[in-house]
């Protein structure tokens, strides 16, 4: 099943603390929400990538903010599942389709989406999404660039997805809201659980 298709919503989180990985994600799945990309921003997160791919086999575990061909290595070494990027450079996307794994290539505009689609990529991700134009900008995509479909991310809460979720050309939405910092710093793992469920009933309510 392709990426895009397992949950309508994909955590993007943020690990401060190594010791919130594995109950962050566990929240999550239990939410309903399997699919999790720790981003590579903090010192922790190839450790948390690793704790949670061998301790919660329930969950989809990527990496996030993959930029260099040494993100790509390090996430396949950490037991990344998938890989995200915020933007599409040659040097990358060569590594990310050696990796073998699926992964969402980060576009903005129509060319980067065809340079890529020259490639026989069709599954993107759209960054950042409101700043980028948002739901027009998306709809305005999908008919010039038929058969390629996005997770937007940036920008996107609850309370927006549904509407990003309705497109298309749209599989799923990534956000940071699933995962608030302070309900990490507190060990808030029902909170989280909760925006979970919120987020796994979008797809039915869509
Ligand atoms: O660094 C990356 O590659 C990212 O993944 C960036 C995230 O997609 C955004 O930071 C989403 O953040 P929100 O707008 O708070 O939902």
């Amino acid at each position: 099943m392709s990426l895009l298709d397992i949950a309508p919503v994909v955590p993007v989180v943020v690990i401060d603390d190594l010791e919130t990985a594995v109950p962050m994600a566990r929240a999550l799945v239990a939410g309903g929400l399997p699919v999790i990309e720790v981003t590579l921003r903090t010192a922790p997160a190839l450790k948390a990538v690793k704790r949670i791919a061998a301790e919660v086999p329930e969950a989809v575990i990527g990496t996030g903010t993959v930029r260099t061909v040494g993100d790509v290595l390090a996430s396949v070494d950490a037991g990344a599942k998938f890989l995200v990027s915020p933007g599409s450079t040659p040097a990358l996307v060569n590594a990310m389709q050696a990796s073998g794994l699926p992964f969402l290539p980060g576009v903005a505009t129509a060319s980067e989406v065809m340079a890529l689609a020259e490639r026989g990529l069709t599954e993107m991700k759209f960054f950042p999404a409101e700043a980028a134009g948002g739901l027009p900008y998306l709809k305005s995509l999908a008919g010039p660039l038929p058969g390629v479909r996005f997770c937007p991310t940036g920008g996107i809460k609850l309370a927006t997805a549904p509407d990003y979720l309705a497109l298309p050309n749209v599989g799923c939405v990534g956000g940071t809201w699933l995962t608030p910092a302070d309900a990490l710093a507190t060990g808030d793992y029902a909170r989280i659980e909760k925006l979970a469920a919120e987020a796994a009933a979008l797809r039915q309510a869509s």
